[in-house]
């Protein structure tokens, strides 16, 4: 899969960390009437907030013009279509936000699009060591961001295995899509062990800065297996079908164990979903509601949850009955 890094430029990188309201840089769209519709909304968002404004003067919109011409060269090269992320983290999150529900990007405008939306991005971007144990050491503004995208690929699924590597040695492999049963992944769960085995010792091990990591593959087709990512080894990497606890737990096999077993899939401790009841929901389903109530409802007690419904029903209540007296007096 071909791939092309792009070093974001400073402008941008301030684009990207401001929180405010989302605006697409000028030009930055595949058609007129994206830009068109951009600007049309940007002018009425400025024209509410500013209403007492006499003059037509309406603030310039972020304009990236140069880097949107190299990322338009890169999506070219990269056959038009591509997928965006930056040095950790995709916008994975976001693909709500975008037509189709996708994260294929055709146009510098869908990238800034999905980056901007995504709380895995934001984090990169403004906290990147907040969950570190020497995060206060660690100084942010000296990171160097870059772009990098990816040609785009239909990645199937059930093709997709996040490994977790102890002492360089895998210690467990868990089926990426938690949210499906795969009868194909059940059937050749010895093949898939075998291929990824033969993938990590041919082009992994011993050539990784750490002992310690994950690592995201797909399993292109039979003997074929193609790495996606790393993560580090700790919960900031979802552990899908294990426990941090059970992974912190696992000692290191001995190398041979892999080569003397009956069943390969058993000695890597292959996890997939065994069947429907065993379904995770969508991981990302919870940055689809706004952030202040996703945060309440997945505290612990659900009465304040309650309390927030019960309080905005009361005052939808005060409001309906003061509009039905101003109507009859
Ligand atoms: N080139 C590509 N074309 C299409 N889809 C892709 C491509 N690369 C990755 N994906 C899809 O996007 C998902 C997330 O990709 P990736 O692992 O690079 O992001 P990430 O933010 O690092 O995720 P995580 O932190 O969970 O590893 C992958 O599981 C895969 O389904």
């Amino acid at each position: 899969m071909a791939v092309i890094i792009i070093a974001l430029p400073k402008e941008v990188l301030a684009y990207l960390q401001d929180g405010g309201t989302l605006v697409l840089p000028e030009g930055s769209g595949d058609s007129s009437q994206l830009h068109q519709s951009n600007r049309r909304q940007h002018n009425d968002e400025y024209e509410d907030e500013n209403w007492d404004t006499e003059d037509d003067d309406t603030e310039a919109l972020p304009n990236f013009s140069e880097f949107d011409g190299q990322l338009r060269a890169a999506i070219d090269e990269l056959g038009g279509s591509v997928f965006p992320r930056l040095n950790w983290s995709s916008p994975k999150d976001a693909s709500w936000i975008a037509f189709g529900n996708t994260l294929k990007c055709k146009s510098p405008g869908d990238i800034y699009l999905l980056l901007k939306s995504s709380d895995f991005v934001t984090h990169d971007l403004t906290q990147p060591f907040s969950l570190c144990e020497d995060a206060d050491c660690a100084n942010a503004t000296r990171v160097k961001y870059d772009i990098v995208l990816r040609e785009w690929c239909e990645i199937n699924p059930s093709t997709e295995f996040r490994c977790f590597v102890k002492g360089d040695e895998i210690i467990g492999i868990s089926q990426r899509d938690v949210t499906s049963h795969y009868d194909f992944v059940e059937a050749n769960q010895e093949a898939i062990c075998r291929d990824i085995l033969d993938f990590f010792e041919s082009k992994i091990k011993g050539r990784f800065l750490d002992e310690n990591y994950v690592f995201d593959a797909y399993r292109v087709g039979t003997g074929n297996v193609c790495l996606l990512d790393f993560n580090p080894f700790g919960p900031v990497t979802d552990s899908l079908l294990f426990t941090w606890d059970d992974l912190y737990q696992k000692t290191t096999p001995s190398q041979n164990i892999y080569h003397n077993c009956d069943s390969l899939s058993k000695a890597l401790d292959f996890q997939y979903v065994e069947s429907d009841f065993r379904l995770q929901p969508n991981q990302y389903g919870k940055y689809r509601v706004p952030r202040d109530l996703s945060g309440i409802s997945s505290k612990s007690d659900p009465s304040r949850l309650i309390d927030l419904l019960k309080s905005q029903t009361m005052m939808q209540r005060e409001e309906e009955s003061s509009s039905s007296d101003d109507t009859n007096s």
